[in-house]
């Protein structure tokens, strides 16, 4: 298990204070797939380089597996370093090595035996899918193939938790989504816990099980993707959510509707089209669909109705108590 304890980051500059991260505390717990999301300055990377204290908060603690990072010696800080693979937008692949050498360049910084490197590097080449790519450069490589190769040099010494930082964002949306997939399988196969920033809610709702959002060095919010996808609290999550699922109703479109507005959620196996059907048989409302789609997400279906009801208020209410009373969360968009 992960724990970041009350980190706070503080950067000196030119006489100048500049708070990175603000008193954040956080659990991630093993197996995790843990997405940290905000946008350019919240303090996405200065908090995942807490993790493995290429940032040194200036206050807090890092708890991996109940161990205070910023309390080890440097040669104990080494070991558990090994621990905590990193991968990282641009790569940062050596140039002039192979992508063999670049792997057994990790291998060995963590002293493996000589006689067992060239087997390890050919099975994390498998474990990435390039097994044709011991002996070629980097530079004739795609962007995919070389964050492939970042993967397998991060994986090398079986860390227990893999960082990565902005991955796939410099990648195009099909090999973004075929990282993503390797990544998943990590974590699966090897119960790896994997902590990611990114500004794409995207990469988010592809992959991750849990997340928090992060505006101003703080977290704002956090929890269960599923659970954040379909009942967003705060304004800055509600718009990193509308970027990829988006709700809303054109005010054009609002502005001619008579009867109240409302937004219907079906977490999970509720079946939405049938409550709503039966809730038009029971009550004396008539109803217009004027949005609707079921999303998948976590592979967990969520319902979502934006409809008109029209009719006597008092029924109308009676209609939405019930649909409430069958699973469903209502919001109101528009009152009459
Ligand atoms: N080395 C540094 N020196 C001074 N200020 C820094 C340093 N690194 C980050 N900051 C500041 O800390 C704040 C958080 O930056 P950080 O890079 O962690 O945000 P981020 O969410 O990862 O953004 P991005 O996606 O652009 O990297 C910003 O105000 C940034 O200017």
């Amino acid at each position: 298990m992960l724990e970041f304890q009350n980190i706070t980051k503080i950067y000196e500059s030119k006489n100048k204070q500049v708070v990175g991260v603000d008193n954040v505390s956080l659990k991630i717990n093993k197996g995790d797939i843990f997405g940290i999301v905000g946008y350019s300055g919240a303090g996405k990377s200065s908090l995942l380089r807490c993790v493995n204290l290429l940032e040194r908060p200036s206050n807090g603690k890092v708890l991996v597996d109940g161990i205070d990072l910023t309390q080890l010696s440097s040669s104990e800080l080494r070991t558990a370093r090994l621990k905590i693979g990193m991968i990282f937008q641009h790569f940062y692949l050596i140039s002039q090595k192979t992508v063999g050498e670049n792997i057994a360049f990790a291998l060995r910084a963590a002293k493996t035996p000589k006689n067992e490197i060239h087997k390890r590097v050919k099975e994390l080449l498998a474990m990435v899918g390039l097994t044709d790519k011991e002996d070629v450069f980097p530079a004739q490589l795609s962007g995919g193939q070389k964050q492939r190769v970042g993967i397998a040099r991060a994986l090398a010494n079986n860390p227990s938790i893999l960082l990565c930082d902005e991955a796939t964002s410099a990648l195009d949306p099909k090999t973004t989504l075929s990282i993503l997939k390797l990544l998943k399988q990590i974590n699966e196969k090897l119960g790896i816990t994997i902590v990611l920033i990114t500004h794409e809610m995207n990469v988010v709702k592809e992959i991750c099980n849990r997340m928090a959002i992060m505006q101003d060095g703080k977290v704002i919010e956090e929890g269960a993707v599923y659970d954040i996808f379909a009942q967003p609290i705060k304004p800055l999550t509600q718009e990193f959510i509308n970027s990829v699922v988006s709700f809303e109703i054109p005010d054009e479109i609002l502005k001619d509707v008579k009867g109240q507005v409302i937004k219907l959620l079906f977490k999970g196996e509720v079946a939405g089209e049938g409550v709503i059907s039966d809730t038009m048989q029971r009550f004396d409302v008539k109803g217009n669909f004027l949005h609707g789609t079921i999303e998948y997400i976590q592979e967990r279906p969520l319902g979502i109705f934006v409809m008109e009801l029209q009719g006597e208020k008092s029924t109308v209410d009676e209609a939405k108590k019930y649909m409430e009373q069958r699973g469903a969360v209502v919001e109101v968009v528009k009152h009459v």
